[in-house]
């Protein structure tokens, strides 16, 4: 069974909603599920995982520092290698349209590439009409723009639900194939 954990940070509910809808989601797809805010997440819920997904609002355009507190505990993991060859994604809620939410979901694929980890955004596949991808998908993840204080509707939460049911697809087609081992110690370009 796909593993997931879904890690999160929301002051005022929005994120939140989203990372249940996802969770949900995740569960749906046959995942067993981890919902947990980021005060309540250790390194062993990201090891446990197949698959992880991050959840944040737009603080200034990048990542709430609550969760880049986490992810910077993660340095033993990586050295070990050990947060590699796992699906990652991300969603986000911002105040605005234009506040961050992309620069906020490519951060995160920024440390997801330094971890060796599989990114499986959403895209523009889901099984929804070309009018709506365009009106309302945003490709690097599930979003949810807060604006005046509205919660996310079933747009943004089905978005988020299908991102998660994407990731343990992909995450379960991943596990069929054996994983390259890891490289060396001495690599052959520094010993000739
Ligand atoms: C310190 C701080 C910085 C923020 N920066 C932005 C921002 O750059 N762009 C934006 O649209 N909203 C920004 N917001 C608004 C949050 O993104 C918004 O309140 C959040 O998505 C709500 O999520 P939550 O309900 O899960 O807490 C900021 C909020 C705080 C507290």
């Amino acid at each position: 069974m796909t593993r997931v954990t879904v890690i999160y940070y929301s002051v005022t509910g929005n994120v939140q909603a989203l990372a249940e809808a996802a969770a949900a989601g995740a569960t749906d797809a046959g995942a067993e599920v981890r919902l947990l805010p980021v005060a309540d997440a250790t390194n062993a819920d990201l090891e446990w995982a197949d698959v992880v997904l991050f959840g944040t609002p737009s603080h200034y355009g990048t990542i709430a520092a609550e969760l880049n507190r986490f992810i910077d505990g993660t340095g033993k993991l990586w050295l070990a290698g050990k947060l590699a060859e796992k699906v990652y994604g991300a969603f986000v809620a911002s105040a605005s349209t234009h506040g961050g939410q992309e620069t906020t979901l490519v951060n995160f694929s920024t440390i997801f590439s330094h971890w060796g980890g599989i990114i499986v955004p959403p895209g523009f596949t889901a099984p929804i009409p070309v009018p709506v991808h365009l009106q309302s998908s945003n490709p690097h993840g599930a979003s949810h723009i807060v604006g005046l204080g509205q919660q996310p509707g079933p747009l943004a939460l089905d978005a988020a639900r299908y991102q998660a049911q994407r990731a343990v697809s992909v995450a379960a087609r991943l596990a069929v194939a054996p994983a390259l081992t890891s490289v060396d110690d001495t690599p052959t370009a520094m010993t000739g």
